[in-house]
Formats: C-alpha cells, structure tokens, sequence
C-alpha cells in the first residue's frame, strides 16, 4: 500500500497544470458563489413576503411583486449554474489532456527496467481513469466543494441574524458532522486507494488475455483466465462495496442530523415565536435558509468523497511522473564525427534492477572491430539478449563500460546513440501504422529507395503484394501478419536506419529454411561494412558472423571463428550440438571445414 501523503500538499501539485485556466475557474466558482447567494436570498424575500404582504392588511401588489422578484431569482439561479458550466468545463478538459499528454510522453522517456516493473494496466488506468476523474473533480467537484462549505457558512451566519438560539441547534449538529468527516477521510482515502489500484490490475489481466487470446484458446485455458478474472472483479466488487458503505455512513449521518436539529428547531421555534421573540417571517425565513443549506451538506459526502478519489488519483498519476528517467545525455554531450563503428565492452558488468545483487554479465571484455559480424553464442538464459540490449542503452551497465570508436556509449546524446545503433528482436512489436511507417520508422532518409532496399534484404517482398502494398495498416502490433513476416518487416526496420552498429536479436528465428538462406545471402552484403552483433540461435546465423563470442555464466569464454572454437572449445561443442534439432557430426563438420580452410590457403 502506498503511503498517505496529506490532502492538500497531493492537490496542490496540479498547480502547475491549473496555473493556466485559474481565471476561468476563478469564474466558474464566482458563479457558482453568486448562485448560492441567490438561492439564500429567496428565503429573505420570503420573510418580507410573510412578516407584511401576508399581514392583516397587506397589499395584493407586494404579493406579487415578492413572487416576480423570487421568479428573477429562480431564473438567475439557473443562468448563473449554466454559466459555470460554461466556465469551466472546457478548461478542464484541456488539463486532463495536457496531463495525458506528458504523462505519455514521461512513459516513453522512462527505462525498460521502469516498464519491465509495471503492470500495462496500472498505466492505462492512470491515463484514462485517473485523468478522466480529475476533470470530473476540476469541472465540478472541488468548484462544488469550495461553494458548499461557503454557502454552509453564510447560510449559518444568516441563521444567527435571524435567531441565534435556533442557530445554535443547527451549529451543535454540526460537531458530530465534523468529527464524522474526520473520520471517512482516512477510512475513505484507503479503499478509494485500494479500489484505484485494483481496478489497474483487473486492466492489466484484460490486456494480458486479450494480448494472449490465442495461447489461452490453444491450451484451453479461457475457463481458469475467466475464474481468475472473475476473482479479481469479485475483490474490485467488494472494495467498490466497502467504499459505498463508507460514503452511506457518511450520508447517512449528514442528512440525519440536520433533519433532527430542524425538529428540534421547530419546537423551540414555535415556542420563540409564541413568547413574541421571533416573528413568524423570520422563523419561515430560517427554515428556508435550513432548507437552502441541508441539500450541500447532504451532499457533501459524495463530494467529500470524490476529493478523496481525486486526491488519490493525482498520487497515482505522480508515482509515475516522479520515477526518474537514469538512462539520459550527458550535459555535454560527444558528437560523433564519421565512425568506423568498433564495439567495444571493457568489464562491462549487468545486473537487473529487481536482482542487482545477481549480475547476468558479469566483466565482459569483447571487442568487434569495425564492419566486422560476431555471432552471440550460449545456452538459453545466459544473457545474449541482456547483452545486446546494453548497446543502445535499453539498460545501463551496473559497472565497466561499453564504447564505439573509443567513445563510452554513455557520453552520446542518447537519441543520437540510438540512430547509431539499429536493433531487431526476435519477439518483433509493430505498430498499428503501414508497412512503410513501420520499414522507415527510423530511417534517416524516407525514400522509396531506402523502403525497397530495405525490404529486398529482409526478403519481405510480400509487402507489396499487401491489399494496398506497403501502405496497407498492419494491425495492432502486425497480428494480421504471419509470425515470419513480422520479423522480416522489422528486419528491414533495422535495416532502413542504416546504423553504424546493428545488434539483432535472432531476428531470422520464424523464417523457414529457404527464406532464411535468401535474406542472409543478401544480409552478408549489407553486414559487409556494418558492425553487427548478431544473437545466433541456429548454426545457419552463426554462418554469417566472422567471429564468434561464447557466453558462459554470464562471462566471455571464448572468443573465435567458428572453426576454431568447434576445434578447441568443448561447451562451444556442446551449445552448438544443441541448437540443431537433428543430431550432428561434430568432427566430420570440423574436418569438412578445416579441408576448405586449407584449400582456399593453398
Ligand atoms: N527484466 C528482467 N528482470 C530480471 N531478470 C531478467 C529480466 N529479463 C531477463 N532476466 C533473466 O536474465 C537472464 C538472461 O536472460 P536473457 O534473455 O538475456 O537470456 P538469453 O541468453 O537471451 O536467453 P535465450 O537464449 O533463451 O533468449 C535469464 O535468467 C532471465 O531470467
């Protein structure tokens, strides 16, 4: 559960948003102001209208003109309301979607070790639940608020003038009311909480299963994904339960307590009037104002109610907003002039943020010249990926350094590391956009030329042959394309940024064994001159690289040509034996290549 930080230090920090449309809602509250004081004055005019038009003797036409003044009232009442209506709905909207915005923005600025902690669902709900709440509050709920507790006041000073002895029943009702609200705040505070953070998850758990619908239909398992479901929504049920049961005791009790000072009053009333201390327009006059004042307080639970969820909101909003981006530019940033492209680790060391006392890497020394291809070797979980990922800064090293041309990645502006370096992943994300946008994502220069080249190498031909060729959108993160395709539309990404460096992360992994063979043979000619780390998977990618790394316990153990690593390394042996599904002749392949290696010296 996340701390509880006081009321108005958590609202106060939507000032900066706020700054913008004060005046305005400044506006709306004036309104909203002088359509309370309105709604009080009506009992005034009512008491003029009982204590001499409605005498022995009074005349028809102050009955009339009493009645016409509380018309215009009534009407202004009603022009002052929509008038704040007016005021105020149209900045709020605008805030909620500033706030988005650099709620969005902060999002992509923020570390995959941020995104590898949090549920996608805590972050949908805080972009559209919260924000969408937060307007909500803005147009109306605190303007409500501010106006309720002034009009409660005034409605009670005015109480006083009338008659003080009946104001004080009226004020000593209010005692419990207040100790009451002292109390749904911090019981409140906590499930709206709890309440806000499940309905995150359940949003999380509706992405997953929506995001793995066909692995849950595959395996059969819709009926345990629903029960599970069904249990998550069952607890969001109870809490949203416990928090309307707080809010009905509150209600309860605000709308209890006036009703009993009004009977209360009412005897004592009628007992003032009868001993001549009150007249009979002053008491109708009091009991109006009562009237005018109970429906606030009535209503000042659900109001209590939504600031609470507002202030909850805007906390969940910052928990976000306040993570810190690490992996950021230099204050001076190097700027590269013409690069050779010469990777280098030195003691480059790598720990997760939730393990950092486990490191996967661990001292890293690996060196991959420039325009030179090395493979990535080792069994699975051994940090190849983890590895990689460190080149474009996705993750910082815990300690050592990684460099290109001698430059520590880290002194680049980071945007300019990452057109620098290119990546493609096995697991390929495309965005619900066209081919084209999702090839020259990118890409320094978004020309045909480069789209044709770049789709030519990944042999992703049937681009073109899409219902509008490479215009066509691809859906939601390319689920309309084959697993294949996505991967060679995310080669030619990787390809169309003409990087100095490429680390791709087994990216021929779908392919079938002839198209794998066609976009190496065309692979081979643009990582000619491309410094390229290339996690291998299949002996077939390790065919492509010049040299080989092995990765060994989270170390480099070995570093060669394939040839000589087969000749000396037995786990090189071991891992290369395991990535065929079909057993393999190890020495005779050794033999077979020593033979070439031999002829093409001679
Ligand atoms: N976000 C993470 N937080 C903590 N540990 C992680 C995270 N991602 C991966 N790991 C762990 O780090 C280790 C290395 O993972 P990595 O994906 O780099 O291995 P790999 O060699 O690429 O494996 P594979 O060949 O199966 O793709 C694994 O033990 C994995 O469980």
């Amino acid at each position: 559960m996340a701390k509880q930080t006081p009321f108005f230090r958590s609202i106060s920090r939507l000032y900066p948003h706020v700054r913008p449309i004060i005046p305005r809602l400044l506006l709306g509250l004036l309104c909203a102001l002088l359509a309370s004081v309105v709604a009080l004055t009506i009992p005034q005019v009512l008491r003029v209208l009982v204590n001499t038009a409605l005498q022995p003797g009074g005349s028809a036409e102050a009955v009339w003109t009493s009645a016409g003044v509380i018309l215009v009232l009534g009407v202004a009442e009603a022009g002052l309301v929509a008038l704040r209506r007016q005021f105020v709905i149209n900045p709020a909207t605008t805030v909620e979607t500033r706030m988005r915005v650099s709620l969005y923005d902060h999002l992509q600025e923020l570390t995959v070790s941020f995104h590898d902690r949090w549920g996608s669902g805590q972050l949908l709900s805080r972009a559209m639940t919260d924000l969408n709440f937060l307007r909500r509050w803005m147009a109306f709920g605190a303007i409500m608020l501010v106006v309720t507790t002034l009009t409660v006041v005034i409605g009670i000073v005015a109480m006083f003038a009338m008659s003080w002895q009946l104001a004080l029943i009226f004020l000593a009702a209010a005692v419990p009311i207040i100790i009451n609200s002292f109390r749904f705040r911090t019981r409140f505070s906590k499930v709206a909480r709890r309440s806000q953070d499940q309905a995150g998850d359940l949003a999380t758990t509706v992405e997953e299963s929506v995001h793995g619908i066909r692995v849950l239909k595959a395996f059969g398992r819709s009926r345990e994904a629903l029960e599970n479901f069904n249990e998550q929504a069952e607890e969001l049920r109870q809490t949203e339960i416990e928090k309307a049961r707080h809010q009905a005791t509150f209600t309860l009790v605000v709308t209890l307590l006036p009703e009993l000072a009004l009977g209360a009053g009412l005897v004592v009333g009628v007992m003032l009037c009868a001993s001549g201390e009150l007249s009979i327009g002053s008491l109708v006059a009091f009991f109006a104002t009562a009237a005018v004042i109970a429906s606030p307080v009535e209503f000042s639970g659900m109001l209590l109610a939504m600031a609470l969820t507002a202030k909850t909101a805007v906390d969940r909003h910052y928990e976000v907003m306040d993570t810190r981006n690490t992996i950021t530019s230099p204050a001076e940033p190097r700027r590269p002039g013409e690069l050779a492209g010469a990777l280098q680790f030195t003691n480059a060391t790598f720990a997760f943020e939730d393990a950092p006392d486990k490191p996967i890497l661990k001292d890293i020394n690996l060196d991959v010249r420039p325009g030179e291809t090395m493979a990535l070797v080792g069994i699975t979980g051994s940090g190849k990926s983890a590895l990689i990922q460190l080149v474009p800064r996705l993750y910082d090293v815990t300690s050592g350094a990684i460099s290109i041309d001698g430059v520590d990645i880290r002194d680049f502006e980071v945007e300019e590391l990452r057109r620098i370096v290119g990546v493609a992943f096995e697991d390929t994300t495309l965005f619900s956009n066209s081919v084209r946008d999702n090839v020259l994502l990118g890409a320094p220069v978004r020309s045909e030329e480069v789209l044709d080249e770049a789709l030519d190498v990944a042999q992703a031909h049937f681009a073109y042959s899409l219902p509008q060729g490479v215009d066509t959108l691809i859906g939601e993160e390319g689920l309309s394309l084959s697993g294949g395709q996505r991967q060679r539309i995310a080669l030619a990404r990787a390809i169309a940024a003409r990087p100095r460096v490429l680390v791709l992360d087994d990216p021929l992994s779908a392919l079938d064994v002839h198209t794998e063979e066609l976009v190496e043979a065309r692979l081979r000619e643009v990582l000619a001159d491309t410094t390229t780390l290339i996690v291998a998977h299949r002996p077939s990618t390790v065919a492509l690289a010049d040299r080989v790394a092995l990765l060994e316990n989270g170390r480099i153990a070995a570093v060669g040509t394939h040839t000589e690593l087969l000749g000396r390394n037995q786990h090189y042996r071991y891992v290369i034996a395991s990535l065929d599904r079909e057993p393999r002749d190890l020495d005779t392949e050794l033999s077979a290549l020593e033979d070439q290696a031999e002829e093409v010296t001679r």
